[in-house]
């Protein structure tokens, strides 16, 4: 008994000192570590948001973005929440009722309500960006189109989101927001990867964005735009062509066609047994061909289809001016256009008039493209009216046009070989968010995209509270190592002697 009690006393490790410097140890390393966890533990996520209205030439559509709120200067990836079809057509077409563009907007304006959580809404941006619908109804009409805008300012403010304003857009941001917007899906800004085109195709105008290493902007400055993004430089080409949207290049074909016989057009680029009769007011209705019209035009003339692509092809190129160009290389009409470099992102009515044909797969050599696209041509039209009941008839009479003209557009305007037609991808959507200008005027406009390249902190958080707690645990090891003299075996061997 008195042997036993010996040993306790001469065993250290049951001093009161140790026991304290120990106890205190381990409450300080359990703190420490506590600390390191608890104070850069993620925050409960807040969202701000932005919303932003594309008022296209056909339609408008809304969007609403969605970011972490303590994110929005830096890296926060932004991404879509909601997009909203607008019922009817692109403001532009309202001229002669001003008020009925303000209401169109309403529907889509009362769900983003909705959508967006009521304590942000005073503090959510809203944009309205016009594009090539506008830009002719200005060229026609500056009233009108004044008128068209006041409209939709009204209607606009009436909702408690932050407007920001509504306002045409240039030709040149259209296509250089485009390109951000697919290179910041993409987050290639970012990490300043090598960056992708941007090729978008409207109802009434269209745009070519990329960058290459042989254009300094020096050429054709009108077409430069440069951004230092994330800290890294970018001389952009971009170039907008006015009345080579979908819509307008249909007409120009039409009223081209038209000028040989104004009574009746027999068109390749319709399916055989198509047959409407189209007014000449309405064709002639837009600045992309109103000087073309014939002299003594009846009202109205017979659109018949004959379903030949190659015809077809001939009469598209038509739509286009190769023949002038006093730079180094040109595009068409005389506008200059720097070699293609990279791959391209195609969206707009690329994608839509694409899949729709089925040839989105850009793997699929050129030429096997083309004979899809012969035999679709030359289906006569009551069958392709029966395979696809639920389509629009308006898009369906239309889509061997638009194959033909993106095709024609690609290879033909821009260049793209049936090699480099690969480098090309048919996209709708990055990542859940559309393609298209919308996303990087926002960016743009509320700064979100920083010049230069945020500081990280030189480690993440895991592995941040992985080395203290390891250095903690190790200078715990120490100290008890340097507690060794007295450690039991010591007094075991006192014993013994
Ligand atoms: N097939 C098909 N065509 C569509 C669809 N949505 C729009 N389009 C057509 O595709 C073309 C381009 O549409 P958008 O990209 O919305 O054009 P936009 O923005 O109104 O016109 P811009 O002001 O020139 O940019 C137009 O001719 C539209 O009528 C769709 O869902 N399917
Ligand atoms: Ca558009």
């Amino acid at each position: 008994m008195s042997a036993q009690r010996e040993m306790k006393e001469k065993n250290p490790w049951h001093t009161p000192v140790t026991i304290i410097i120990t106890v205190i140890g381990v409450i300080a390393i359990v703190a420490l570590v506590t600390v390191a966890v608890v104070q850069n533990r993620p925050l409960p996520q807040k969202y701000k948001y932005g919303i932003v209205l594309d008022a296209g030439s056909s339609h408008t559509a809304l969007y609403i973005y969605e970011w972490p709120a303590e994110k929005d200067n830096n890296t926060g990836r932004v991404e879509q929440k909601h997009s909203c079809k607008v019922d009817g057509p692109g403001i532009s077409s309202y001229a002669s009722a001003p008020l009925k563009a303000g209401q169109s907007l309403r529907e889509c304006m009362q769900k983003a309500e909705k959508w967006v959580p009521s304590k942000r809404h005073h503090e959510t941006p809203l944009y309205l960006g016009a594009t090539a619908g506008m830009r002719l109804l200005n060229m026609v009409d500056s009233v009108a189109s004044e008128d068209v805008f006041q409209a939709v300012k009204e209607a606009l403010q009436k909702f408690p989101f932050s407007y920001q304003g509504a306002r045409i857009l240039s030709g040149q941001e259209e296509g250089a927001f485009g390109w951000v917007t697919v290179n910041y899906l993409d987050e290639r800004l970012k990490q300043g990867l090598e960056t992708t085109g941007a090729l978008d195709l409207g109802g009434a105008s269209t745009q070519i964005s990329f960058v290459s290493d042989n254009y300094d902007g020096s050429e054709s400055p009108n077409n430069s735009v440069n951004f230092r993004l994330y800290g890294n430089d970018y001389n952009l080409y971009t170039h907008s062509f006015l009345c080579y949207g979908k819509d307008q290049a249909h007409r120009l074909k039409l009223a081209h066609q038209t000028q040989s016989g104004p009574n009746a057009v027999a068109d390749p680029c319709s399916h055989p047994g198509y047959n409407a009769t189209k007014k000449y007011s309405v064709l002639y209705d837009s600045p992309c061909v109103s000087d073309r019209k014939p002299q003594g035009a009846p009202a109205t003339f017979h659109h018949t289809g004959t379903g030949n692509l190659q015809q077809c092809q001939e009469v598209v190129r038509n739509v286009f001016n190769f023949t002038d160009c006093k730079y180094s290389h040109c595009s068409f009409n005389g506008v200059f256009q720097p070699i293609l470099q990279g791959g391209f992102g195609a969206f707009s009515a690329y994608y839509f008039v694409m899949d729709f044909l089925n040839l989105t797969d850009t793997t699929v050599p050129l030429e096997a493209v083309k004979e899809q696209l012969k035999a679709y041509c030359a289906t006569p039209w009551d069958q392709i009216v029966q395979q696809h009941p639920k389509a629009k008839l308006k898009y369906l009479a239309e889509y061997c046009f638009s194959g033909t003209y993106i095709l024609s557009l690609l290879t033909e305007g821009y260049n793209f070989t049936s090699v480099t037609y690969s480098d090309i991808k048919f996209i709708e959507k990055i990542k859940g968010s559309d393609a298209g200008w919308t996303l990087g005027y926002m960016l743009n406009l509320t700064n979100m995209i920083p010049a230069e390249a945020p500081d990280f902190p030189p480690l993440p958080h895991a592995g941040y509270v992985s080395i203290v707690t390891i250095i903690a645990v190790l200078i715990f090891i120490l100290f008890l190592f340097s507690l060794r003299p007295l450690w039991p075996r010591c007094s075991k061997q006192q014993q013994i002697v």
